[in-house]
């Protein structure tokens, strides 16, 4: 149990009485942040707290490559991309693998839109779930930090380019808000005047619910759908993973007119999730055979076939 705090101890003239309100709050917090802890939310995380943000996501200092990328997926996310997009991923099958075979699938990408690291996508992923390990957090959000970005397979199956791959995510259908990192490329973005699109709701009302928006297709979309159909993990994770990117509104607070009630409760476990993907960018490299076995166990605990169809 926590000490109780000095300032108790030196006012305290009728000892006993305060020292058991204190055991009492101790007690009490005590059991409030199990419960947290339990449920894989901690309002902050320790991993946040100890980290400089000011290292992470600076976009205006952000190379040429980035730059353009994001001019490049903002000028071509329109909702008629978007439409066949989600048609062509529902006709077929693109590959049959284990979730350990597409993570090293995935590891000759670099991802041109992120500014923060050149390590390959396997060590990301393996820092990511090692920071929620290493903070004590459910096996289900182990997991999720472990797959949560293998959707960058996407890439290799017949993508246009990163655009439609990776980076932030935002609403399609509806204007484009200003907290979108680089807002003014989206003038180039055929939809931006358009008469309904470009309005405010575009073809949503307010608190339609997040699940009836169309998000910019990439790596989020793609994979939330895959383990959504073949996992057993909770909706926490399918919402860390459809929204992870989704930044203008799980750190910036745009589009929040659109959210409904359930919405709510999931952005909390987007933020919750959120550090252990931006700031473990900076951990150690991870050594992937020594972590192998016991991922491999975690992933066979919530995907009940190992072959996954992508
Ligand atoms: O550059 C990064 C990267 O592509 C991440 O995988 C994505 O989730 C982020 O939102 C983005 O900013
Ligand atoms: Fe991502
Ligand atoms: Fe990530």
């Amino acid at each position: 149990m926590a000490p109780a705090l000095d300032f108790e101890a030196s006012n305290d003239r009728d000892g006993q009485g305060l020292e058991d309100l204190s055991d009492n709050i101790d007690a009490v917090n005590v059991l409030k942040a199990e419960i947290k802890k339990e449920k894989g939310m901690m309002e902050k995380s320790e991993f946040d707290a100890n980290k400089d943000k000011t290292q992470f996501r600076q976009y205006e200092d952000a190379c040429d490559r980035v730059k353009s990328f994001y001019k490049e997926q903002h000028e071509k996310q329109t909702v008629a991309y978007n439409l066949k997009a989600r048609n062509d991923f529902k006709s077929n099958t693109r590959a049959k693998m284990t979730i350990w075979e597409a993570m090293e699938r995935l590891n000759s990408l670099i991802d041109e839109s992120d500014p923060d690291t050149q390590l390959s996508q396997i060590e990301h992923l393996l820092q990511s779930a090692e920071a929620i390990r290493r903070d004590g957090k459910p096996r289900w959000m182990q997991l999720t930090g472990l797959i949560h970005d293998l959707g960058k397979l996407l890439f290799f199956f017949g993508a246009q380019g990163q655009w439609d791959v990776v980076g932030d995510t935002f609403p399609v259908g509806c204007a484009f808000d200003e907290r979108i990192i680089y807002p003014e490329t989206f003038k180039g973005n055929p939809d931006y005047n358009h008469e309904i699109y470009g309005t405010k709701n575009g073809i949503y009302y307010p608190e339609i619910g997040l699940d009836n928006i169309m998000l910019s297709w990439g790596h989020d979309e793609y994979l939330y759908h895959i383990v959504k159909d073949q996992s057993t993990l909770p909706p926490e994770a399918l919402a860390m993973i459809r929204y992870h990117s989704f930044y203008p509104w799980h750190s910036a607070g745009a589009y929040s007119e659109f959210m409904d009630e359930h919405d709510q409760t999931m952005l909390d476990a987007v933020r919750a999730f959120n550090p252990y993907d931006l700031y473990s960018k900076s951990d150690d490299i991870p050594t992937v055979e020594e972590l192998k076995p016991y991922y491999l166990e975690l992933i066979d605990e919530f995907f009940p076939n190992k072959v996954i169809r992508w």
